[in-house]
């Protein structure tokens, strides 16, 4: 089984509804170029800050998904809609929503995890000053492969890709912004670590960086393959990044270092201890 796996490093802006007709353009080009799994960066529709978010926060469905939905449907891909500011209740929520190619939603993300940190000097930032985080997993069939979605600051969490994993996804998909000061040494390592502890794909999708912009995001979309190597990146302008992704190379990767089934979970265990609803 394979797929070919299309990353929208895409420019965001002020303007919601530029963000929106431009990554509706981007994405008619990547599949036009063949892909069939399309993914957009984090906070896609609005730029990214706690100030911005109660602003351009919206209601799922509504106008952002709206236009994914078209976009989805026109382009007959699988497409992981990056992250926008939702809107339910009173409470806002960083959320990635999943379609399929005739429009279905089959996935809906909620951050689990919220970005708050303080490295003196260098960045503060406190998603939870307007932000709720969620509390799913959020795991989508299709017929390429079990996709297991995460938003930028959950790929820190190891727990959580190994919950994933044990569960069968071949591929996760983190849309992200990292920024100026963690994104150079901690970006490329997560995801490599991430995917060469579970020996799976891991793929990353960040906005394309703005110089001007309250938050300066990295860049450099990328794809890791089980083996620990990167697939495909790119720098930091707007740009898609193309791979095409064999899903052998993970079975053949686990019978070569066979990890998977030599761990010693008579000793040790990572499991949800979530409650079902
Ligand atoms: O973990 C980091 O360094 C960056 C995380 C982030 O930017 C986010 O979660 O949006």
């Amino acid at each position: 089984m394979s797929c070919k796996l299309a990353l929208v490093q895409m420019a965001v802006g002020a303007s919601k509804p530029d963000n929106l007709a431009r990554a509706s353009r981007l994405i008619k080009e990547a599949a036009s170029k063949g892909a069939n799994i399309v993914a957009l960066p984090e906070c896609f529709n609005s730029p990214y800050g706690t100030s911005y978010f109660p602003e351009y926060a919206e209601p799922i469905p509504g106008p952002s998904t709206d236009t994914l939905v078209k976009s989805a449907q026109e382009n007959k891909i699988y497409l992981v809609g990056g992250s926008i500011p939702e809107k339910d209740g009173d409470k806002i929520y960083n959320t990635c929503v999943v379609f399929d190619p005739s429009g279905n939603m089959i996935g809906k993300h909620r951050k689990m995890h919220l970005f708050d940190i303080d490295v003196p000097g260098k960045i503060r930032f406190q998603e939870s000053e307007t932000l709720s985080p969620g509390d799913d997993f959020t795991m989508v069939d299709t017929p390429m492969c079990k996709l297991g979605i995460g938003i930028c600051y959950d790929i820190r969490f190891a727990e959580m890709a190994q919950i994933y994993a044990k569960n069968g996804c071949k591929l996760l998909i983190y849309p992200g912004a990292f920024n100026m000061t963690t994104g150079p040494v901690h970006w490329e390592l997560l995801q490599r670590a991430r995917a060469l502890d579970n020996q799976i794909f891991v793929a990353t999708v960040s906005p394309a960086r703005d110089e001007n912009a309250s938050y300066v995001a990295w860049g450099h979309s990328t794809v890791v393959s089980p083996w620990g190597d990167v697939m495909a990146t790119t720098e930091h302008q707007e740009d898609i990044v193309y791979v095409d992704i064999d899903f052998g190379r993970l079975d053949e990767v686990r019978s070569q270092i066979p990890i998977t089934v030599q761990r010693r979970n008579d000793l040790y265990n990572v499991e949800t201890t979530k409650k079902s609803n």
